[in-house]
């Protein structure tokens, strides 16, 4: 079969290197780079969600949507003048044999993009505890392993929070894609966690209580074109799977998403959007939230999600803190890592690639 021309703005001077998972036009490498590169700067200036000047920590994961997210943000801030202040902020979990490697990949990154790096670690942060450690002391709770990513979302997201102040940071951005979007708004309805479901539409949550504002600008991207654009810039990305991840719950969310995604290809789409537009009927509304008695994040309990899970697992009693009767701690709450890398359909990389 001839390889058809270029259907994009070129105007059909190449020959297409891929049909576009997204529209389904053959585009060639360069009209599919600068139409990603485009939809991203679109949700940035939608949303607006970095200002000029902004300091931005990127969370760095080594991952493919991190990579792929601080070269785009690195492209866009050259060519548009976003007068950005890019920093990589990398969190260490302390797992063997899986984030050393992918630390590994964000010092090339860092080296490669001349950005800064600064790279926080939970056994500084959190009391000598790893996410090793941590797993071990679930796993002598009966069906508590797969809480391994509850616990590691929540210190995750408080390590970044803690990395991203200790560079001066305006702005923390994440590599959350459309997809990941998908599950979590999956996953909310199964677990039928309203509120998240509500609060899960925006692109990311506006810092309030001393929180630094985050986003989410790969939100809108899907995971098939952010393999194919890494893949076309020839991105150095690390693409295991956290050892971790077999256990979670989220796993077999992803698994129905792309039996559905089969019989209905603009799901994944279609379920970020809906949950744009869900909102809290009043009666339903939580309280607003407070400040933790211990460090002062904000929360709707006294002791917000970290402290409680250091506190279960500091006494040696992690059900504690994730058992039933904790509404707001199930498994995984917002997108949190162990996933299953480039679940994109196929083998990592070029793998998912549809290049003719
Ligand atoms: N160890 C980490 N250090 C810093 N940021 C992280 C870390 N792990 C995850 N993140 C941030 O959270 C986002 C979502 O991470 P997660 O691992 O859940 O998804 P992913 O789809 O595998 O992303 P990636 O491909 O970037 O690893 C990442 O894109 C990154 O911005």
């Amino acid at each position: 079969m001839p390889v058809p021309r270029c259907s994009g703005p070129c105007g059909g001077v190449r020959p297409a290197a891929l049909r576009r998972p997204r529209t389904g036009g053959a585009v060639c490498r360069s009209c599919f780079c600068n139409a990603f590169e485009a939809e991203v700067l679109s949700t940035l200036q939608t949303g607006r969600l970095l200002p000029p000047g902004a300091v931005v920590a990127v969370g760095a994961s080594g991952g493919k949507d991190s990579t792929v997210l601080a070269h785009v943000l690195r492209a866009l801030d050259a060519r548009h003048g976003l007068a950005l202040d890019l920093h990589l902020v990398a969190v260490d979990e302390g797992i063997g044999g899986y984030r050393d490697a992918a630390l590994a990949a964000v010092r090339r990154q860092a080296g490669r993009w001349r950005l800064p790096l600064t790279v926080v670690a939970y056994a500084d942060l959190f009391g000598g505890w790893t996410m090793d450690e941590v797993a071990r002391r679930a796993a002598q709770e009966p069906g508590r392993a797969r809480a391994c990513c509850t616990f590691c979302g929540v210190l995750r997201r408080r390590a970044l929070e803690e990395g991203a102040q200790r560079v001066g940071a305006t702005h923390i951005v994440t590599g959350h894609n459309a997809d990941d979007m998908a599950e979590t708004v999956l996953m909310n309805f199964l677990r039928g966690d309203s509120g998240r479901l509500a609060r899960g539409g925006t692109l990311g949550s506006p810092g309030e209580g001393g929180a630094l504002p985050r986003c989410r600008p790969l939100q809108f991207a899907s995971q098939k074109e952010i393999v194919l654009y890494a893949h076309f810039q020839e991105l150095d990305y690390f693409s295991e799977e956290c050892v971790y991840a077999p256990e979670a719950f989220r796993g077999h969310v992803r698994d129905l998403l792309k039996a559905l995604e089969a019989a209905r290809p603009s799901v994944v789409l279609d379920l970020v959007h809906s949950a744009e537009r869900l909102a809290l009927a009043p009666a339903a509304r939580p309280p607003p939230p407070g400040a933790c008695t211990r460090c002062g994040a904000l929360s709707s309990r006294s002791l917000c999600q970290a402290c409680a899970l250091l506190d279960g697992l500091n006494r040696g009693r992690p059900r504690l803190a994730i058992g039933k009767g904790r509404k707001g701690l199930g498994e995984e709450g917002e997108k949190q890592s162990c996933t299953s890398k480039d679940s994109s359909g196929g083998p990592s990389r070029a793998g998912a690639i549809q290049a003719f």
